[in-house]
């Protein structure tokens, strides 16, 4: 039992044991735990001790972040706003005044707004502090700083007309109260109307003429197409308008009236370009009034920071920069470009003229291209303005338009020009320069006294008029169009025929005069419906009222075309030219009355440079069988070597010509053509050259060796020189050189012989062969010739050969220094003289002419002119020839 006890009692002991063990170890885990608890709770302790001070300096290094960003980003927006700013008011609209000078906007561009200072901008750089004025709106200056005002409008005056072309702002003042008020230093601008001052009690008037000027530009300029001027000029690239600027300084209270007008310039103004800048006036509330107070020591710009403002711009750069501008604008306006004028390349040739011939030359008032039409209405035109106004750059700039536009199949051009100048020629071919306008057909320059030019012209029209009419009616149809529309393949280009100085051509009572009256009658009447168009332009008023003796003729020219000042082109009470600005046209299409009028602006077209561009270009478009225009220069000696019926003329293989032909000189006429002698087997075919002039009477004689010598072959014909005038040598010797083997020399001792012997040789049975006797100055050897040499006189023996030599294909080609001479020669004065079928005369009046060398009585009209001789061959001529003797032979 003790046993048990005790084995009891040591398993009550192990189990008592091993729950204290187990209790001590959990003692032990508590315990640690207990302290890794308390050492967290320490270190929270200290950790929650910790947290104040990090946070307050977590807190100031982001303000401080946030306030170095906000300073970087105010720094970055002004500068940005600063660029905006300068951006939109380039130049002179924002530029520091020592560097200040005026810089006009661009074509489409707007001025933009106007710097009058810069906005404060703390830790910023400064921001021009701007105001919309140009274009955009008014503004009210009010506060008591009188100085500080005053600066804010030159500055504001001073840039709107820096930021413009010249001329394109116009400033009016109102100052009954003489302040000055910042307008003072713009006086220059008063000498070019750009500046004018209304007097005390006339604001009303100015603001009903400012409200009248809206009035005018919306009904009229903007014409419900744009809203405003400014839109006009972005859609257009043009401005037709100026700025007005109307600064109002001060007065009494306005009236209710003008407080109406001023309140209508404030709602509309701005749209149209009128502008208010006031001090001592309020304006009505309105979106588009700055107000700008200035007060000693702060300025305001409502809406804005202060401002600090500019100072005033000098008071030399005020007055220099209207000064400059006045005179830019008194010397009138730049031109504007030839190229406004043409199609872009890729367009020209593209119109077609069945029904008229449109082209614009010049820009109008309202920024648009004004369009002149030719055809059926209206057919012709008349341009007229004194020397220098442009006449000759107005027919330049009109025939650069349509040349642009037409091709030469569609439109062909003739142009003579009256008075001395070459500007013309260069339309054909020239040493110079290659290039020819292709429409051009005809060129005649210093056509001066050669009115007969001026009538071939007009001949060779009538021509054409009756071509035309002909095809017109074996199609039935009347016009031009229809014409066209019925025979496509033929050529019926529109003709425009433009004469210069035309006055000319109807100057003086006689035969040439009437003629061409009555053909450009006919083809100012006729012409209309077959395109044939006339361009007369004349410098003087005689030349119109020489058209306007024939009321008919004039009726036709319903285009007219009036430069500055000139006089009678326009209908009576219409004076528009008179006040024109230099390189503008009236263009008016009904006849000159008033309400046709149509102003433009004419472009420089007729400098070297500016016209050969398009004429290089058009040139080189030019059809491949093109050929260049005829070159008529009344100045100039044509050349025996160059006229074609020389180059064409040669010599038969075998035998002779029947009737060789002598070349006397050249035609005056529309095609390059000579005076042709002709000279068969038949009575009277001996020619007299007439006059004292010796170099026309030995060019002619030459003309007439050289062109007879180069119809025969070497051996087949025989000429005898007889040189009886010493002044005339040179010229002999010369053609005796030239025609070879071929050629006799007699002078006034061997003459005798000359007659002697060809008489002899009549004689002789057969024709023989052709024999030319070539007598210079025949007349000086009267003497030997009067001598009797065996039976007859040497006299007799020149007759004989007149009468009988032509039949024997021997003829005389003589000059005689004056009709009496000659008829002394042939027998005394009454002497028959048809034996000289043919004669030039050269400073031998008409008068002198008369009896039984021409038909009818009292002889042809001819006045006598350097280098020019009248041409009548019996045998072919109803009335003489104008002819230029060939000149420099060789
Ligand atoms: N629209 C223009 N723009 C710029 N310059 C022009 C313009 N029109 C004419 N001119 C210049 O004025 C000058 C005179 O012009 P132009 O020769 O055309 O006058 P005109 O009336 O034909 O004179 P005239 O009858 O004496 O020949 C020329 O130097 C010409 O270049």
């Amino acid at each position: 039992m003790a046993d048990r006890r005790a084995q009891l009692a040591a398993r009550v002991r192990q189990t008592l044991g091993e729950a204290l063990g187990a209790t001590r170890t959990r003692l032990a885990a508590a315990q640690t735990e207990l302290a890794a608890e308390r050492g967290r709770l320490d270190r929270v302790r200290q950790a929650a001790a910790a947290v104040p001070a990090r946070v307050g300096a977590e807190r100031d290094r982001r303000l401080a972040e946030i306030d170095a960003q906000h300073s970087a980003r105010i720094a970055e927006l002004s500068r940005r706003a600063a660029d905006a700013a300068r951006r939109e008011a380039p130049g002179a609209a924002t530029a520091d005044w020592p560097q200040w000078h005026p810089t006009p906007a661009r074509r489409a561009e707007p001025p933009g707004p106007l710097r009058v200072g810069t906005l404060a901008v703390p830790r910023g750089e400064p921001v021009p502090a701007l105001v919309p004025l140009l274009d955009a709106g008014h503004v009210e200056l009010t506060g008591g700083d009188r100085v500080a005002g005053e600066a804010v409008v030159a500055a504001l005056l001073l840039r709107a007309v820096g930021r413009a072309d010249p001329g394109a702002v116009r400033l009016t003042g109102y100052d009954p109260e003489h302040l000055g008020g910042g307008l003072a230093g713009f006086a220059p601008l008063g000498t070019a109307g750009l500046l004018t001052f209304v007097g005390p009690g006339g604001l009303g008037r100015l603001l009903d003429d400012l409200v009248e000027e809206i009035h005018r530009i919306n009904s009229t300029v903007l014409a419900g197409e744009h809203r405003s001027l400014r839109e006009l000029a972005a859609a257009t690239g043009r401005r037709p308008e100026p700025w007005r600027m109307a600064v109002l300084l001060g007065g009494e209270e306005p009236s209710r009236h003008e407080r109406s007008q001023l309140d209508r310039v404030v709602r509309t103004g701005a749209a149209c370009g009128v502008h208010l800048v006031v001090r001592g006036l309020t304006l009505p509330e309105d979106a588009t009034v700055a107000r700008i107070r200035v007060e000693p020591g702060r300025v305001e710009l409502a809406g804005a920071p202060p401002v600090n403002l500019d100072p005033a711009p000098p008071a030399t750069l005020v007055t220099e920069t209207c000064r400059a501008l006045a005179a830019r604008v008194n010397a009138g306006p730049e031109p504007t470009p030839f190229t406004d004028l043409l199609p872009p390349p890729d367009q020209m040739w593209r119109e077609d003229s069945a029904a008229d011939l449109i082209a614009p030359i010049g820009e109008g008032t309202d920024g648009q291209p004004v369009l002149v039409t030719l055809g059926d209405y209206p057919p012709h035109a008349l341009i007229g303005g004194p020397s220098g106004t442009g006449k000759t750059n107005l027919i330049f700039a009109w025939i650069g338009a349509l040349a642009a536009r037409y091709s030469p199949a569609e439109l062909e051009f003739y142009l003579l020009d009256f008075k001395e100048g070459v500007s013309f020629a260069r339309f054909a071919q020239g040493r110079r320069d290659p290039s020819w306008l292709p429409h051009m057909r005809l060129v005649g320059i210093n056509v001066n006294t050669d009115r007969e030019f001026g009538l071939a012209l007009l001949r060779f029209l009538a021509e054409e008029l009756r071509r035309r009419a002909d095809a017109a009616k074996k199609y039935e149809v009347t016009k031009l169009a229809e014409l066209r529309e019925v025979d496509p393949a033929g050529s019926w280009p529109r003709i425009v025929a433009v004469v210069d100085e035309f006055q000319m051509l109807l100057a003086g009572r006689d035969a040439v005069a009437r003629e061409a009256a009555d053909l450009l009658e006919d083809l100012a009447r006729r012409g209309r419906s077959q395109g044939i168009h006339l361009v007369l332009a004349s410098q003087d008023v005689r030349g119109i009222e020489a058209l306007w003796g024939r009321p008919a003729l004039v009726a036709q020219f319903t285009l007219r075309i009036a430069l500055p000042k000139a006089l009678r082109i326009l209908a009576e009470r219409n004076d528009a030219a008179q006040s024109l600005p230099r390189h503008h046209a009236v263009v008016n299409a009904e006849s000159g009355l008033a309400e046709g009028n149509e102003i433009a602006r004419i472009p420089s077209a007729s400098d070297w440079e500016t016209w050969s561009g398009l004429q290089h270009r058009l040139w080189r478009m030019r059809p491949p069988d093109a050929a260049p225009a005829r070159l008529f220069d009344g100045d100039a000696i044509p050349r025996l070597v160059d006229a074609p019926d020389y180059q064409a003329l040669s010599a038969p293989e075998t035998g002779t010509l029947r009737a060789p032909t002598a070349l006397l000189g050249e035609i005056i006429d529309v095609q390059a053509r000579s005076a042709v002698l002709r000279l068969p087997r038949a009575p009277g075919r001996n020619l007299a050259v007439l006059g004292t002039r010796v170099d026309e009477a030995c060019a002619v004689l030459a003309a007439a060796g050289r062109s007879l010598a180069r119809q025969h072959r070497p051996g087949a014909a025989r000429f005898s020189i007889a040189c009886l005038d010493p002044d005339a040598d040179s010229a002999a010797r010369s053609l005796y050189t030239d025609l070879g083997d071929d050629v006799a020399w007699y002078d006034e001792e061997t003459v005798t012989e000359l007659m002697a012997e060809t008489t002899a040789g009549l004689g002789t049975p057969g024709v023989g062969t052709p024999h030319y006797l070539l007598l210079f100055a025949v007349d000086a050897a009267a003497g030997a010739l009067a001598a009797r040499v065996g039976g007859q006189t040497g006299l007799e023996q020149l007759r004989r050969i007149l009468h009988d030599g032509p039949e024997r294909r021997t003829h005389v080609l003589a000059w005689w220094r004056g009709v009496a001479r000659m008829r002394a020669d042939l027998g005394g004065p009454a002497a028959r003289t048809d034996q000289v079928g043919a004669w030039v005369a050269l400073d031998t009046h008409g008068g002198e002419l008369g009896a039984s060398l021409y038909p009818g009585t009292g002889g042809p009209e001819w006045y006598p002119r350097p280098w020019r001789g009248l041409f009548f061959d019996r045998a072919v001529h109803r009335t003489g020839q104008t002819i230029i003797p060939y000149g420099h032979q060789r």
